[in-house]
């Protein structure tokens, strides 16, 4: 049984087999700091220089240029260093999700919906990479550089830090406002992307039955509404973007030109405040311009730590679900292919869909399971392969408790045939084999033999290696595909459910004789109506 781990887990996991990476992104981030505020520091002495009269020595220009290339190199190489570190968490959290999703016990997919599973592969781990690219990573560099700021503006202008500190506040709500507003706008412009984007397959899917009831004016309507949402939503989010950065730079432009002004008043009070050589009234206005832009992006950092700590938490609930048990089944002495015990079960708790089943199949056996439709025909064959535990009961293949049979014994346990052909990408070799490595090429072939599909097979342009596609093959053949894909790792036993119900007779009566070469020597269990009534099958009543 595997441990369950937690995305925190994941995530350290990942950075400590990455030592260097990791490492190296937090050197990046704060040489990126460092180096982002020495420039002014060297060209206030620059000026100061100039304005005093005194000869440029060409270290100082050389130096101040060989700042600013360092500055720009250091935050180019915490942008790549910090995407590179996001990627390899989320291909670590991917990775643990998908291991997680094919150990999930069949029952959680009664309760979670395709959709919300996706959404926790792509949403989810998507929130949690942007935590490292622009959250948590983000907003430490930020605080990071206002105080830095703050205290080299304290040393130059204290009047200045004093002012920047009394606006810090404002400027804080007025952005949080902006983003907030903007953030509803951003979601209700991706709800109706979503839709819009849903729409047209949905239309396509439907195209006929449109044309033909003719509901096409119905369906333009819809998707007008959807498309005007959209683009409401997007107008939205234009006006907060154009409103933002202006009000931000005539903020930046008053406190500038109240400096300079009380600076230049002559006030002996305001002297020691606000008074400043040239030099640094240049590297205070760099300093002002600088200060600003990380309080903006805090903000928004606020927000992708918000919702990356709601991701982490879903991710989290994923993680936790309950496993398959698929360790080893003790067996019981028992000369029964097949056992069903006074069995009990429901998919959901108030919901009872088997009552008190029992059924004993002998060896070689061939049993037609009939009843009404959604008695739960289907459902005992899932007991059967294991994929679910009855509440009350047993059920026993061969002696051995179903669900507790490990995953890598079932397909030589069983081979199961459904209504439709659920297709891989792959080629015509590997729908046989399921990528299975056990299953050999000439096993393959035989089970396509078996199954009278060969000479189809062989008449394609690249005979088993061809790559699949639905167009290659009629239903009928696809179901001569699913039964050699049933056969081929040879099963003690195998359960057809409901296989020629979508077929015209003449093609049931060839997967029927498919199936009769198939069955030699096999416990055969059917969900049918038709197909082994009139040759000699048991026929037992389910409901
Ligand atoms: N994954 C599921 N989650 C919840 N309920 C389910 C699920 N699968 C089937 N059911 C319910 O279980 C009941 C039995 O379904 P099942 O498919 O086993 O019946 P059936 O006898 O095979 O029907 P049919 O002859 O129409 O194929 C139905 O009421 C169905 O709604």
């Amino acid at each position: 049984m595997h441990k369950n781990v937690s995305t925190v887990r994941i995530i350290l996991s990942s950075a400590l087999k990455n030592a260097v990476l990791s490492i190296g992104t937090v050197a990046a981030v704060a040489g990126a700091i460092v180096t982002a505020l020495i420039p002014p520091l060297v060209l206030e002495r620059i000026v100061n220089t100039l304005t005093e009269g005194k000869r440029l020595g060409i270290m100082l220009v050389s130096a101040y240029f060989g700042i600013i290339l360092m500055a720009g190199l250091a935050e180019s190489a915490r942008e790549s260093l910090l995407s590179v570190f996001g990627q390899r968490i989320t291909r670590s959290l991917r990775h643990e999700l998908c291991g997680k999703l094919s150990r999930l016990d069949t029952g959680c997919f009664v309760q979670q919906t395709p959709g919300e599973i996706v959404s926790r592969f792509v949403g989810d781990v998507d929130t949690v990479e942007n935590l490292f690219t622009g959250g948590i990573i983000g907003m430490t560099a930020d605080f990071g550089k206002i105080i830095s700021i703050l205290a080299i503006v304290f040393i130059k202008a204290p009047g200045l830090a004093w002012m920047i500190i009394a606006l810090i506040p404002a400027l804080y709500i007025f952005t949080r406002v902006i983003q907030k507003r903007m953030l509803r706008a951003q979601m209700d412009s991706r709800a109706a992307a979503a839709s819009v984007s849903g729409f047209l397959p949905e239309t396509l899917h439907c195209i006929r039955t449109v044309h033909l009831l003719g509901r096409e004016g119905f369906m333009r309507k819809r998707y007008d509404e959807a498309i005007e949402e959209g683009y409401q939503a997007t107008e939205r989010t234009n006006f907060y973007d154009s409103v933002y950065s202006p009000v931000i730079l005539i903020v930046s432009a008053a406190v500038t030109a109240l400096v300079f002004v009380l600076s230049a008043s002559g006030n002996p009070s305001l002297r020691h405040l606000f008074g400043m050589s040239a030099g640094t009234a240049v590297a205070v206005i760099s300093y002002i311009s600088q200060v600003f832009t990380p309080l903006e992006s805090i903000g928004m950092e606020i927000q992708t730590v918000q919702s990356a700590v709601a991701g982490v938490h879903r991710i989290d609930d994923f993680l936790a679900l309950s496993e398959r048990d698929t360790g080893s089944a003790a067996a019981e002495k028992s000369d029964l292919s097949i056992s069903v015990n006074e069995v009990d079960f429901a998919y959901t708790a108030d919901t009872p869909v088997l009552e008190n089943i029992s059924l004993n199949i002998r060896e070689g056996e061939h049993v037609t399971l009939t009843g009404r439709t959604g008695a739960g025909k289907s459902t005992l064959f899932k007991l059967l392969m294991g994929l679910y535990r009855p509440q009350k009961g047993s059920v026993r293949i061969m002696g051995r408790e179903a669900s507790d049979i490990p995953d890598s014994e079932k397909r030589h346990l069983f081979g199961c045939v459904e209504q439709h052909f659920y297709a891989p990408p792959g080629t015509i070799e590997e729908q046989i084999t399921l990528f299975d490595p056990e299953i050999t090429y000439d096993d393959a072939v035989k089970a396509a033999k078996l199954t009278g599909l060969h000479a189809a097979i062989m008449a394609l342009p690249e005979n088993y290696k061809t790559m699949f596609s639905e167009a290659h093959f009629s239903q009928g053949q696809r179901q001569l595909l699913a039964i050699a894909r049933a056969v081929a790792a040879d099963p003690k036993i195998l359960l057809l459910d409901e296989i020629t119900a979508d077929l015209d007779a003449e093609t049931e009566h060839c997967v029927l004789a498919a199936l009769r070469s198939a069955a030699g020597g096999r416990t055969v269990v059917s969900i049918s109506h038709r197909l082994y009534e009139e040759k000699g099958s048991r026929r037992v009543e389910i409901g």
